[in-house]
């Protein structure tokens, strides 16, 4: 630990936490620790498909930047460090419709190789659809593995231990992130970040682009190949907290992928596996800094990315830095002759309630 450094405590070791972790070690400003109930593969992240593509987050001006700076971040630092590495894949993604689409996304004047499709491109039974020419896929385990790898190869180290209070990292550091996902809920009790639990099937590899027909945003019907297999989507059912796989959704989601293309016909398919996963949900994703302790303490807060987390994971990681960097300079020093106030912890841990600030 290099005392010259500042401290981090970073909670959640999904890709949010991971990404962020990573750009804070890569300044060299920064001693950085995760601390996480939940480590992969046993993360909400990796269930994801994982697909770029701004999906199910607010608000769409911001995820449009952050989704072009994680694209850039991934053509600069990833792909170029080669498929088997990092388990990533440049892959072109479409998005079919059956009835004409007047308005475009609004993340889709960040992405400049976004357009509409051309009529030659169209499957049959659709009669529009967008495309991005340079989306990528990664094979979701691998490429979290290696984001765990790249975390500790910086010197970032992680313990796997629950926060209770969110006061209690502050007793080991001045600035912590708070990269909790759906956890947000409990661990500051934002109760504007909620559970949309999204089902997938894991297949044998199939024809190699990505497919979502979005129609609906509940039912959706998606083939994502990667590199290992292809994922089968999938399902948005807001809070809803199973986590088991269920045979309905299973069967309802190869019902909507056939009708996408024949070829995906559940006879042309061999099932490998289902995952579930509950993406934490909010009507905004929320990064901002918040001061504790009378100014003493920072608290960035960084989660409630919907479907999208891998897609603007490395956006929202660098926001993240800046954000450390402005709220570090307005830290007040802690006066000596304070009583520290964790030494008031138990005491009033009962009566124990950090403030949660609507946006
Ligand atoms: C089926 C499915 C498919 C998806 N496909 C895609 C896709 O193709 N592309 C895309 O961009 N996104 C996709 N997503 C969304 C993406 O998975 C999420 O947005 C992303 O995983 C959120 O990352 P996170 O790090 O915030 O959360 P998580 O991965 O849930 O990580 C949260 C971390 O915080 C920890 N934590 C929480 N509370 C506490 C606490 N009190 N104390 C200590 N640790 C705590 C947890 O243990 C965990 O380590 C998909 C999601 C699902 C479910
Ligand atoms: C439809 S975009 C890829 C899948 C996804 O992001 C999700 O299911 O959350």
């Amino acid at each position: 630990m290099n005392i010259h450094k500042k401290d981090i405590i970073i909670i959640g070791c999904g890709c949010i936490g991971l990404s962020a972790g990573v750009i804070l070690l890569k300044t060299g400003d920064y001693n950085v620790k995760i601390w996480a109930k939940d480590l992969p593969p046993n993360t909400t992240s990796n269930k994801a498909a994982a697909l770029w593509y701004p999906f199910l987050s607010e608000p769409l001006d911001k995820v449009g930047r952050w989704s072009q700076e994680t694209m850039d971040y991934f053509k600069k630092e990833i792909i170029p460090l080669g498929v088997e590495k990092t388990g990533t894949l440049t892959k072109k993604v479409y998005e079919l419709y059956r009835t004409p689409r007047a308005q475009l996304p609004e993340w889709s004047p960040f992405v400049p190789s976004f357009r509409r499709m051309k009529k030659e491109e169209m499957l049959d039974g659709y009669i529009d659809g967008f495309t991005v020419e340079d989306g990528f896929v990664m094979d979701t385990d691998q490429y979290m593995d290696w984001l765990v790898e790249s975390f500790k190869a910086l010197g970032g180290s992680i313990d796997q231990r629950e926060v209770v209070d969110i006061r209690e990292p502050f007793i080991y550091a001045d600035i912590v992130i708070n990269c909790s996902g759906l956890g947000a809920r409990e661990l500051i009790g934002d109760r504007l970040v909620y559970p949309s639990r999204g089902q997938i099937i894991v297949v044998d590899n199939t024809r190699d682009i990505s497919l979502m027909d979005e129609e609906d945003e509940y039912q959706l019907g998606y083939v994502i190949p990667r590199v290992h297999n292809s994922v089968l989507g999938g399902t948005n059912q807001q809070h809803n907290y199973n986590l088991e796989p269920s045979k309905k959704d299973t069967e309802e989601i190869l019902d909507r992928v056939a009708k996408i293309s024949p070829q995906f016909e559940r006879k042309n398919l061999k099932i490998l596996g289902e995952k579930v996963g509950l993406r934490p949900s909010r009507y905004s994703i929320r990064l901002e800094n918040e001061f504790m302790q009378d100014g003493r303490k920072l608290l960035v807060h960084n989660y409630g990315h919907g479907g999208s987390g891998f897609t603007v994971s490395w956006g929202c990681a660098l926001d993240t830095l800046k954000l450390v960097r402005k709220g570090a300079d307005k830290l007040k020093t802690s006066n000596k002759s304070d009583v520290p106030w964790y030494s008031l912890l138990n005491k009033r841990r009962s009566s124990s309630s950090c403030s949660f600030v609507n946006d």
